[in-house]
């Protein structure tokens, strides 16, 4: 029988995955739109065709693109434009059709974490930290690579790279406390606790590494510093993408991807496992925005031999190109990368909720045992969207709220929950009023009221209409998009309750008859 909830069910999503020092976390990109006003005197770089806004073309994105041509990127129906309110970009320089190969960076483009390591200085280090089975995780690879190649300047090889990079990417890496501090009260909170954690754990777990190559003279003076480290790090949360069909095996390779899985994840389970491909950092395909309603992935290609971006749709010739970084909520999108969509263009935002096994459930052990062999922990994070929640949450909330006496009990009513998909009757109630609980609990646990966050929004939208007439594309304060994530994972949270309630009556309703 189906779960009984009426607001649609959707499969969770995945779950934001913070890295994890030794874990090598995925940060895949996602994006979205901003207005794209027209600027007077811009350059029309694509001829009369374009009917949309027109972008400026950046120089040195398209420098970047030249200086790839030489090292075999193949010629491209995309240029470098700047994006008002979004950095840099990329857009159509032809009309291009629905399903038409946009992009394709050859593997000697690719900047794996094995590409990394073989240009590195310290790579007889990380060689040797590899040999004695304390290889740096993928992620710390890249970071060092970004680091030293900065810091080599313009004499560096991938200089015509480097200097596309931001100073900052937005990131909850690059927050002060005090802008942590205003998630308090949304699962943003931790998840923005760990993200940071995991920076400084990888910062600390670098250090024998990098005091030896101290030590040998290996780096240049500041070359490796914590700040920019720091730096490296937040560009890595921001523009790495993971090849989910690039083996890290393969000749791409993978250098120590650290990935075994240890440590919590975002979503609170126990240890999922890491996801398969490779990380990679990708020149030039790294300009692309995201867009919420952008189905392309970048991806490996086996038979192009190269990372590839098809058109999901066509494109006007001069129209912006967006790619996704995945079906990420709004807060999720902040916290990596540093922007938030409007919920309303957004379809995949939403809030997690937290359900938990209770403590003193004196069935804990064996409903814990049970829910772990269907890969839930006994805490556990579920997705809510304003019209969908996963099916999943309520028979989860079924076995909290069942009664039972033994292991083998536990066990099968799991599986009946979780693989038979049959909900019994007798639980639903308690099942839906246990959801119903932790919604509340989850509203009362925002540090401010809704009220309060709605007026500040409603002030900082205002003001920045007035800027934006002044100045075209003016990006939201971090404060506002801040704000305009709590809302609306607030205004989420009270639909479910309302949806949830009615069920409920519903529900009781038929117990009557
Ligand atoms: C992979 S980079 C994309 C290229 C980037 N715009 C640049 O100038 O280098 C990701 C960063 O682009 C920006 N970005 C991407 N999509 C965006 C969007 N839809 N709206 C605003 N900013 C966006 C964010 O700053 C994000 O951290």
């Amino acid at each position: 029988m189906q779960a009984a909830i009426a607001v649609g069910s959707c499969r969770p999503t995945a779950a934001l995955q913070p890295w994890r020092p030794r874990a090598a976390a995925a940060a895949s990109l996602c994006c979205r739109r901003r207005g794209l006003a027209v600027h007077a005197g811009l350059l029309d770089l694509f001829g009369s065709g374009s009917s949309g806004p027109q972008l400026a073309k950046d120089q040195e994105g398209e420098a970047l693109r030249a200086w790839l041509e030489q090292r075999g990127l193949p010629s491209q129906q995309l240029a470098a434009v700047v994006v008002p309110g979004a950095g840099r970009g990329l857009a159509a320089s032809k009309p291009i059709a629905k399903g038409d190969p946009l992009l394709r960076l050859p593997l000697e483009l690719v900047l794996t974490p094995a590409a990394a390591q073989q240009r590195s200085c310290l790579r007889p280090l990380l060689e040797e930290a590899e040999a004695a089975g304390q290889p740096l995780p993928a992620w710390s690879v890249l970071a060092l690579f970004l680091a030293e190649a900065r810091a080599a300047g313009t004499a560096g090889e991938w200089w015509p790279y480097l200097r596309m990079l931001p100073q900052q990417a937005g990131c909850v890496l690059e927050w002060s406390e005090a802008e942590v501090d205003w998630l308090r009260g949304s699962q943003l909170h931790e998840a923005a606790l760990e993200i940071r954690a995991a920076a400084d754990a990888s910062w600390q777990e670098m250090q024998p590494l990098l005091a030896a190559a101290a030590q040998r003279g290996m780096a240049s003076p500041g070359a490796f510093d914590r700040a920019s480290m720091q730096w490296a790090f937040g560009m890595l949360l921001s523009r790495l993408v993971r090849l989910a069909s690039l083996d890290g095996g393969s000749s791409a390779g993978s250098t120590s991807s650290g990935s075994s899985s240890s440590g919590s994840s975002g979503s609170g389970s126990t240890g999922p496992s890491e996801p398969p491909g490779t990380e990679a950092l990708l020149p030039w395909a790294d300009l692309l925005n995201h867009s919420p309603s952008c189905a392309s992935h970048l991806d490996w290609s086996a038979a192009d031999a190269a990372v590839v971006l098809r058109a999901d749709r066509k494109y006007r010739a001069g129209e912006e190109v967006h790619v996704s970084y995945g079906e990420k909520t709004g807060g999720e999108l902040l916290l990596s990368y540093g922007f938030a969509p409007p919920p309303a263009s957004n379809p995949h935002d939403g809030v997690k909720l937290r359900l938990s096994l209770r403590q003193d459930d004196p069935a804990y052990g064996w409903k814990a045992a049970a829910l772990a062999r269907h890969g839930f922990a006994s805490s556990q994070l579920f997705p809510l969207r304003m019209q969908a929640a996963p099916w999943e949450l309520l028979h989860y909330a079924g076995l909290c709220v069942a009664e039972v006496g033994n292991a083998a009990e536990a066990d099968s009513l799991a599986e009946r929950l979780f693989k038979q998909d049959d909900f019994p009757r007798e639980l639903q109630p308690a099942a839906l009023e246990a959801v119903i609980r932790a919604c509340q609990a989850a509203q009362q646990a925002y540090a401010s009221s809704l009220d309060a966050d709605r007026a500040e929004l409603e002030a900082l939208e205002q003001q920045q209409q007035v800027a934006g007439s002044s100045s075209s594309g003016a990006a939201p304060s971090r404060r506002q998009q801040v704000l305009q994530v709590l809302v609306y994972e607030r205004q989420v949270l009270a639909r479910t309750i309302l949806i949830l309630q009615q069920e409920l009556r519903d529900v009781k309703r038929l117990a009557r008859t």
